[in-house]
């Protein structure tokens, strides 16, 4: 099953067929929402959206652990990930869609890990994005002929305030391409829960650095998204019937990311924290 994480502006998934919308409650509590399941030709859909219907919660309240168990307790294997984001660049501007592949993760009021005292684990992040999805994204959107980049650095702030000028400078100084709020800790997540994972960004807005170009709004940011609403569910519609056919799938190295990763002594680990983590590691843990 596919997975999709709408952001800002995609709190639905229009096309679908056999639709029902399913309450999840995890571990770690009740995601944003219920989540949307359906069919899209061959492929099998669970959407999710971020903020909930109606953009009920900001970045720094997201349950990002139970946003991703939800997904995976019902079967989601890849996730791709939908975001607004401001450009930090001049040959990005807004209406541009980023196949980003780097993040900068400048969070710090987040839960980051299922895992924790009684069972600690540390998983490979220096390619925080899975290249095979990554892959098929880069070629749907030139399919679609989209206006696009492969490869690309998301700064991902706190929030919820839009950042000052002087951040917003300091992040171009260090060669990011674009900044929003929500996908960290959400791709570090994934990979603990063993998902393929990749981001789509929406460019919306020049930040605030752009001397000719007005400061970021919500507005202005709604405005471009639902302008570009129908080439974003197209692009779900052609990277699902790709993943649904990919017989690399399996293979995948983000799907054994817990290999190498449990440090934790098996004779001293939490029995409790062990049962918690059976729907996200029970591969690694049985
Ligand atoms: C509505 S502008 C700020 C808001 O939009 C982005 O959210 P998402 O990644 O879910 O599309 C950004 O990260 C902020 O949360
Ligand atoms: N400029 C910006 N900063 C942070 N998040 C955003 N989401 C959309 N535009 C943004």
């Amino acid at each position: 099953m596919i997975g999709i994480i709408g952001g800002s502006g995609l709190y639905d998934l229009p096309g679908l067929t056999d639709t029902r919308w399913v309450d999840c409650d995890t571990p770690w509590g009740p995601p944003s929402d219920q989540v949307f399941l359906g069919r899209l030709g061959d492929a099998e859909l669970a959407f999710l959206p971020r903020h909930g219907r109606g953009h009920r919660v900001p970045p720094s309240e997201l349950n990002y652990r139970a946003n991703i168990a939800a997904l995976k307790s019902l079967g989601v294997s890849d996730v791709l990930s939908l975001s607004a984001v401001g450009s930090l660049r001049e040959d990005l501007p807004p209406g541009c869609f980023v196949v980003v592949d780097q993040f900068i993760d400048r969070t710090f009021a987040r839960e980051k890990s299922f895992f924790g005292t009684g069972l600690v684990a540390h998983v490979a992040m220096a390619s925080p994005v899975c290249a095979r999805l990554g892959e098929h994204i880069g070629r749907a959107l030139e399919a679609q002929q989209l206006p696009h980049r492969r490869g690309g650095t998301y700064l991902v702030m706190e929030g919820p305030q839009f950042s000052t000028l002087a951040e917003s400078r300091l992040y171009r100084a260090w060669n990011c391409d674009v900044i929003g709020m929500t996908n960290m800790p959400e791709a570090k997540l994934a990979r603990e829960a063993e998902l393929c994972y990749a981001s789509v960004a929406m460019v919306t807005d020049f930040d605030c650095w752009h001397p000719t170009h007005d400061d970021v709004t919500v507005d202005a940011v709604i405005r471009v998204l639902l302008g570009n609403a129908a080439h974003a569910q197209q692009l779900v519609a052609r990277v699902s019937d790709a993943l649904a056919h990919d017989a690399h799938a399996p293979g995948c190295a983000c799907r054994r990311a817990l290999d190498h990763a449990l440090i934790t002594a098996p004779a001293v680990r939490d029995p409790a924290m062990v049962q918690r983590l059976q729907g996200i590691a029970g591969r690694v843990l049985r």
